[in-house]
């Protein structure tokens, strides 16, 4: 039987089912399992696999269910590939109720039903689009915060959550680099959005009216010449379309707000100026977060990102870094965060007094798939040579490409 962990089993058997379904109870003989050693142990332990093992693990048995017979549990693979797979042997119930295995593409929710997917702000907001732009005919649930985003998916209440990430204009969004930290969710996918603004208004308004402009930061900061040139003073709010919903409410002519074409149409204003950001090509990146990781997999471009903290010493990062550069694997992004439980570190330098220094968690995306060798070479290195003193991989996935 392979992959009966000797060490800790360490992933619990409850992945892509609800809690209330009948297939979402630890059953015997369908386990997740993780072996703790061993050359792709950092794999093994991001990843999790599903093998089949005797009831006499620590799972509870399920009161009328047949433990697995021996012979039963060989088919290991046939788990990967889906429950119709497996030997019908040894259960009582059809194993259409079985948890489903980890799968590359996973886009409809265990029942058939609509993919429920979590966004931050209202409807006609860009965080919608990219959400149905992910999963289209889906149906989206608007947050009013990133965090409630993150909540929602950890609670079940919905399936997946879509949150950006970074803008080619105004860079990275930092709340949701912490968040990602915070909470216990996998990056199953990415999403890119063109992002083209329009200058929103009461009926019949011109811009030369404007006096004032809501919008998000992001938003107002990717349209940061063009609301200079107008000389408007900028005011922030929630999300581009809660910015267009609040000027339709507040029937002020003096007021605009940035926003989608779309919440324009939703909210009944005036269109007074399109392509209103800087920079034409602007394209904010959005990340699918899902309650279990994809399988990785290496027929296309995947894109991989971890979060580690260094050592202390003279070129860490130069060497943290290096594991990369050695196996030819290209990094797309680098992001530091302050370390918010550990902010400072105190160095002694001997003669010359002590010097504090902030301390920082590096993310980092880089090209490459967790099914590739090379990749768990270079990330087993980088916590075997004890560059990082913390490591962590937020999720392997494809690579979006603009379309
Ligand atoms: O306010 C919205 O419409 C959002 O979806 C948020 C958001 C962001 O947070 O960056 C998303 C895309 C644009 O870059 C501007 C704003």
């Amino acid at each position: 039987m392979a992959l009966r962990a000797a060490e800790s089993i360490w992933v619990g058997a409850q992945f892509n089912s609800r809690p209330d379904s009948p297939g979402s109870h630890a059953r015997p003989g369908l386990i997740a399992v993780g072996r703790d050693s061993g050359p792709d142990r950092l794999f093994r332990k991001w990843q999790c696999r599903w093998a089949l093992v005797p009831a006499q693990t620590s799972v509870t048995p399920v009161d009328d269910e047949k433990p697995l017979t021996p012979e039963a549990a060989k088919p290991v693979g046939a788990t990967i590939h889906g429950p119709k797979e497996i030997v019908s042997k040894g259960f009582h119930r059809d194993l259409n109720f079985l948890p489903r295995p980890l799968s590359v593409t996973d886009d409809s929710s265990d029942d058939g039903t609509k993919v429920r997917v979590a966004y931050q702000g209202i409807p006609g907001a860009y965080s919608e689009a990219a959400a149905l732009k992910a999963y289209p005919g889906s149906e989206t649930v608007p947050c009013d915060q990133f965090e409630v985003a993150f909540k929602a998916v950890e609670l079940w209440l919905v399936d997946k959550a879509v949150l950006p990430i970074e803008n080619s204009v105004g860079g990275s969004i930092h709340r949701n680099y912490d968040l990602l930290l915070r909470h216990r969710l996998h990056i199953v996918g990415e999403i890119q959005l063109e992002v083209n603004h329009c200058l929103l208004a009461l009926p019949g308004v011109r811009k030369e009216e404007l006096k004032r402009v809501l919008s998000h930061p992001q938003a107002l900061a990717q349209c940061e010449m063009t609301l200079s040139n107008l000389n408007i003073t900028r005011v922030n709010a929630d999300d581009t379309a809660g910015a267009a919903q609040i000027v339709a409410a507040s029937g002020q002519r003096d007021t605009g707000a940035v926003a989608s074409a779309r919440a324009a149409e939703i909210y009944g204003l005036d269109i007074v100026a399109k392509n209103v950001q800087d920079d034409a090509n602007n394209i904010t990146r959005f990340l699918i977060l899902a309650r279990e990781p994809i399988i990785a997999g290496n027929n296309k471009p995947y894109r991989t990102s971890i979060v580690f903290t260094l050592e202390e010493g003279p070129g860490v990062l130069f060497k943290a870094l290096a594991v990369f550069a050695m196996r030819g694997i290209s990094l797309t992004k680098i992001e530091s965060r302050p370390q918010r439980k550990r902010p400072m570190r105190v160095v002694d330098g001997s003669n010359n007094g002590s010097a504090k220094y902030f301390d920082y968690l590096f993310y980092i995306d880089f090209a490459a798939s967790m099914a590739e060798p090379r990749a768990q070479r270079a990330l087993g290195n980088l916590e075997a040579r004890e560059f990082a003193r913390f490591l962590r991989v937020l999720g392997s996935y494809p690579m979006d490409t603009i379309r």
